[in-house]
């Protein structure tokens, strides 16, 4: 059978959001191994004062791009940006553009999408839904397409303990809600919200199940394949390990517990952290995208993609692990020693919110103020709680996924595909990849360089010697003021100073004894 890079081989392929995190990863794991490809058409918008052609060969320069580079330096030409605005009608792209599209592309990996908890319904609607059932319009007007892949989330039916590789029933039809939702007021939708979604805990996961629902609804005229990540995380092995670009999910909040600001958050010790590497999420994407088309399957498959039900790891495991990286590797200009623990209980929480980031924050501010500056501490506090809020939920909880299709996928490859395109969780050694994930959000989220890691130790030192200066001032303080007014304390004080004193003497004395 033909192997997965023969297969892509002179093949026009079509990506949606490949600025993205994952979008980036596949365009470089495509370039670099299946080198034959033809055309990687990739829908692009312009943003913040950038024209997507500007968009695109920004992304090409980056770091994930070195190797490609090494192999090809004219990888480039392989890259055709196309405009398109994935919000509007006809996903505004240009009838020149749906023209030279519906002519040439063999296959579709669609992973734009919103991916904020906190977005409005109807934009979410708009972006995970509304714009999946233009692209599969789009998609029925090519004339050469063999496999449409759509990216999901494992957590699209979270309301649910137990997930099969199935598409649920979709809480409401997609196409009643959006007609309903049309002539809504925002503020009238703003209020509903919460009904609506009903047991999901946000509109990103609601909006993915009616998707995965608009999705199956084409099955019978296209050959659909419908991936489903849980927690993606840094890569594990390529480009090169360690590779993350952004804050989402876990990486925000590693990097918040690195830098010494987050020091609780609600998560559950023995919960499975279900993360999974972002190369392993592409790889598989990949070969689902090669078996779509090569055994057109009748039904859309879907791939649970997950790692808790093969090589499970846990938030506690986590949360040690990424401790002592950072004590090992720490960021630099840390606002405290990193030291953040989890705890599912709801009180513990709030008492160490109060004293670990509220106390600490107010102190800080307070010595801004004073030296002249702006109060920013309270402010950062505030956003990572809000951020962490929203993702309690996630790490709260486990769930139990049924992943035979990706078992299935893995049977089907042949031991050289299984090498280049490998996605066997069974393979991760966590301890490793929580290592090179920490040094990732160091060297690619915050930009900082390894050589200035003896100066961050030095400073993590610093802030330990403050620490200890603090407290023993702050306990001399409050024994003072206790002396002062107590008369018992007054008598404890005397009492324990002169049993010090005997003890003392009594050591002395046997000492010179024994001489
Ligand atoms: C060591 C301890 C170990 C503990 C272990 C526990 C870890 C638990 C982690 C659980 C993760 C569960 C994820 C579940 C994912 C579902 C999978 C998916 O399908 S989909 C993928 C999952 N989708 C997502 O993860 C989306 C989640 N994100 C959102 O929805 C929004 O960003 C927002 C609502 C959090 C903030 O919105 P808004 O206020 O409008 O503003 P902006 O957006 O502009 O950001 C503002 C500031 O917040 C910052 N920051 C951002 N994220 C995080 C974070 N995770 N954390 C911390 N900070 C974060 C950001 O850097 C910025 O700071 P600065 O640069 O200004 O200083
Ligand atoms: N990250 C994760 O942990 C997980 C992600 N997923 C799924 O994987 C897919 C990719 O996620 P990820 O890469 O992390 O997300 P990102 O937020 O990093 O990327 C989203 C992409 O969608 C594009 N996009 C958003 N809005 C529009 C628009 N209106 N018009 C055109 N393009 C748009 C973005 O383009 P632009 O750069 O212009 O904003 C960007 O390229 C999503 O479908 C998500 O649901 C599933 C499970 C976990």
């Amino acid at each position: 059978m033909v192997s997965i890079a023969d297969y892509y081989a002179g093949k026009n392929v079509l990506i949606t959001g490949a600025t993205g995190f994952m979008g980036k990863v596949l365009v470089e794991k495509l370039l670099r191994s299946c080198p034959e490809v033809q055309t990687l058409y990739l829908l692009v918008r312009a943003k913040a004062g950038q024209s997507m052609q500007e968009r695109v060969s920004d992304m090409m320069k980056c770091k994930l791009f070195d190797r490609v580079r090494e192999d090809n330096p004219d990888f480039h030409q392989k890259i055709v940006p196309i405009s398109s605005e994935l919000t509007q009608p006809a996903l505004a792209i240009s009838p020149e553009d749906v023209e030279r599209l519906t002519s040439c592309v063999n296959i579709i990996f669609h992973c734009a999408a919103t991916i904020r908890f906190d977005e409005p319904l109807k934009h979410a609607l708009q972006l995970n839904v509304m714009a999946t059932q233009q692209l599969l319009n789009l998609a029925q007007q090519m004339h050469h397409l063999q496999a449409f892949i759509h990216i999901s989330t494992a957590y699209a039916n979270c309301n649910r303990r137990h997930i099969d590789e199935i598409i649920y029933p979709p809480p409401v039809e997609p196409k009643k809600l959006i007609d309903s939702l049309e002539w809504m007021e925002d503020s009238i939708v703003r209020d509903i919200t919460p009904r609506l979604i009903g047991d999901r805990p946000n509109t990103y996961t609601y909006t993915k199940a009616l998707a995965e629902c608009v999705v199956q609804k084409e099955s019978s005229k296209l050959s659909i394949g419908i991936i489903r990540p849980s927690i993606v995380g840094a890569s594990w092995q390529e480009p090169f390990p360690g590779w993350i670009d952004n804050f989402n999910g876990p990486s925000g909040v590693f990097i918040a517990a690195g830098k010494g600001i987050l020091r609780t958050m609600r998560a559950n010790n023995d919960a499975v952290a279900d993360l999974i590497p972002v190369d392993m999420v592409i790889n598989l994407t990949l070969a689902a995208g090669w078996y779509t088309a090569v055994h057109r399957p009748k039904a859309a498959l879907v791939y649970n993609c997950t790692t808790g039900g093969i090589n499970p790891f846990h938030w506690g495991e986590i949360e040690h692990h990424v401790m002592s990286s950072f004590k090992r590797n720490p960021l630099e200009q840390a606002f405290r020693r990193p030291n953040a623990n989890i705890t599912s209980n709801y009180l513990m929480n709030q008492y160490w919110i109060l004293v670990s980031h509220k106390f600490p924050a107010l102190i800080y501010d307070l010595y801004l103020r004073l030296s002249g500056q702006k109060p920013q501490m309270m402010r950062i506090f505030n956003r990572l709680h809000k951020a962490i809020g929203l993702l309690e939920y996630f790490s709260s909880q486990d769930w139990e996924w049924n992943s035979e299709n990706m078992n299935m996928l893995m049977s089907h490859l042949s031991p050289e595909d299984r090498k280049t395109f490998n996605f066997d969780v069974r393979q991760l050694n966590w301890p490793e990849y929580i290592e090179n994930y920490c040094i990732g959000t160091k060297k690619y989220v915050l930009n900082e360089d390894m050589s200035d890691i003896p100066a961050a130790r030095q400073h993590l030192r610093k802030l330990r010697n403050i620490r200890y200066t603090f407290n023993t001032l702050l306990l001399v303080f409050i024994w003072r003021v206790f002396i002062a007014r107590s008369q018992m304390a007054r008598n404890i004080w005397y009492f324990v100073v002169s049993l010090c004193f005997k003890f003392l003497s009594y050591f002395r004395a046997s000492s010179t004894l024994t001489n």
